[in-house]
């Protein structure tokens, strides 16, 4: 059955569609329902607004018939325009259910509410100028918009705008999410997205939506160092170190380290400054048995020392974050200079940096990149995504837009390596850590700055308990 958090490529959809038709469900029957789920989605917002359903030629244009049906027989008052005639056979039969006149694009008249039903996961090009336009024409005198499974012009796999797309107030995702559901620009083209479950199996998706994690407060028996021990090695700057100390700290480690270049003590009481003025202090601090994770790259740096700081980080055998700076200097030495097992956070450029310009989607280029280091990446952005080498993949949704500004980045590592020296696990850190710094950001609210997440992050957590 449906899991609310599956997302399916249009290959992988079609398959598991053909999975529930050989099932003996007949197509038309997967139609009805995928109609029958988002009518009631228009019926809830928009009650008895007259209601323009605009229908393209395939089954995506079915799905509309399908609505525009129901809905007439709930008393709104419904037109049709399509682009022409229907395609598939499914199509055909919905348009015959319809069974009354339909509109041209061209001739028929705006409405309060417009459905676009013109092109869903089968869209192979953009919409030409003249359509794209009818339908931004459409879709601004409507107060009420709706895109069926995707807006039309929406590459289902990428997220790429094939041709102008207005944003919607409602997208329905028909079975599952797509991965353009999550991906930018796409992603920035609705005000609302839902999944409606029309009884497909999404059971083996591989990837999902980023969900709100299950956390657990210490046992009784907790103890600082049960709780997990995060050495920090810092190096230049020591402002991003402080910012990914308090992250981990905050993200529910029991100590933190912030092995730092300069002895001089900063930030709060509950961080301890450990002073490692060169590479040699660095692996005699790391030699401790009780630590369970090793951030390196914030507040760095690359000149001077920072190499042979992040060398004596790499060496010493813990589990590993890297981030910022540490990515850098790694991407002049290759990536195959990357200790395999470790939990990469390249942003746009690091990632640029360290893999050059791979193939596919973001989701594509961040798999390939996890596969080629062995390592969980998270490829950070307003549509960040985990990516895991056995091609598990994590999407979040967009998160706040006021992530944008200098430090984030910082706390997210440190909230990784708080839940990776928690957990024990990469890839569920880095999951509930992507989280735990989108709701920070959504609880922070408008024109924050990085430090104002970490006064967030208790109540995130409380709220996971
Ligand atoms: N296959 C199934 O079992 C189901 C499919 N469903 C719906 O079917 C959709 C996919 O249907 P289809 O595969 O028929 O594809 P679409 O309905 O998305 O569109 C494909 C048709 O449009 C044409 N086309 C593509 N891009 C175009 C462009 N830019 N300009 C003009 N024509 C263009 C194609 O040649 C093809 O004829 C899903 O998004 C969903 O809405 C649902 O009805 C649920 C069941
Ligand atoms: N427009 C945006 N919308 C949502 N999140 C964003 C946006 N821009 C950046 N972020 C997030 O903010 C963080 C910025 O990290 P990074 O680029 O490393 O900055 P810094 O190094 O200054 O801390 C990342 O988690 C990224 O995903
Ligand atoms: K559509």
């Amino acid at each position: 059955m449906m899991r609310d958090d599956a997302i399916l490529t249009a290959a992988q959809m079609q398959d598991a569609e053909q999975a529930v038709i050989a099932g003996a469900v007949p197509e038309y029957a997967l139609m009805e329902r995928a109609g029958a789920a988002a009518a009631e989605i228009v019926w809830r917002s928009g009650g008895k607004r007259d209601l323009l359903v605009l229908c393209g030629p395939g089954n995506n244009g079915g799905d509309g018939f399908v609505m525009a049906r129901l809905l007439r027989e709930r008393g709104v008052p419904v037109r049709v325009a399509s682009l022409g005639d229907s395609r598939t056979d499914s199509s055909l039969k919905a348009r015959a259910g319809w069974g009354a006149p339909v509109e041209t694009l061209a001739d028929a008249a705006p409405a309060t509410q417009i459905v676009d039903a013109l092109f869903g996961t089968g869209l192979t090009r953009g919409l030409d100028a003249e359509l794209a336009g009818r339908l931004r024409q459409f879709t601004e005198r409507a107060s009420f918009t709706y895109a069926v499974d995707l807006p039309s012009g929406v590459q289902t796999d990428t997220g790429e705008l094939l041709s102008d797309v207005p944003t919607m107030g409602v997208c329905i995702a028909l079975g599952a999410f797509k991965p353009g559901h999550m991906l930018q620009p796409a992603a920035g083209r609705w005000q609302r997205l839902v999944c409606v479950d029309i009884g497909i199996d999404a059971s083996g998706a591989k990837m999902h939506r980023l969900s709100a994690p299950q956390l657990h407060p210490p046992g009784p028996f907790a103890h600082k160092y049960s709780r997990g021990l995060v050495a920090i090695v810092g190096g230049e700057m020591a402002g991003a170190g402080l910012l990914a100390s308090q992250a981990a700290a905050r993200a529910g480690a029991g100590m933190v380290r912030h092995i730092v270049q300069e002895a001089i003590h900063q930030g709060p009481g509950a961080i301890i400054a450990q002073h490692a003025a060169d590479a040699a202090d660095v692996a005699a601090s790391l030699k401790d048995s009780r630590i369970r994770a090793v951030l390196v790259g914030p507040g760095l740096g690359r000149e001077g020392g920072a190499s042979d700081r992040l060398k004596a980080a790499m060496g010493a055998g813990h589990p590993l974050v890297l981030d910022a700076d540490a990515l850098s200097l790694l991407a002049g030495e290759g990536v195959d200079a990357i200790p395999p097992g470790a939990v990469l956070t390249p942003h746009e450029g690091e990632f640029a940096r360290l893999f050059g310009d791979l193939p596919g989607s973001k989701i594509d280029r961040a798999l390939a990149a996890a596969k080629r280091t062995r390592s969980i990446l998270i490829y950070k952005g307003s549509d960040s995504i985990i990516a895991a080498p056995d091609g598990r993949a994590v999407l979040s949704p967009a998160s706040s837009s006021w992530l944008s500004t200098a430090g984030t980045g910082d706390v997210l590592a440190g909230l990784v390596a708080g839940r990776l020296a928690v957990t024990g696990d990469g890839f569920q850190a880095a999951c509930e850590a992507l989280w735990l710094h989108g709701e920070a950001a959504r609880r922070a609210g408008a024109a924050f700055i990085a430090d104002d997440l970490l006064a967030e992050l208790p109540a995130a957590i409380a709220s996971r308990l």
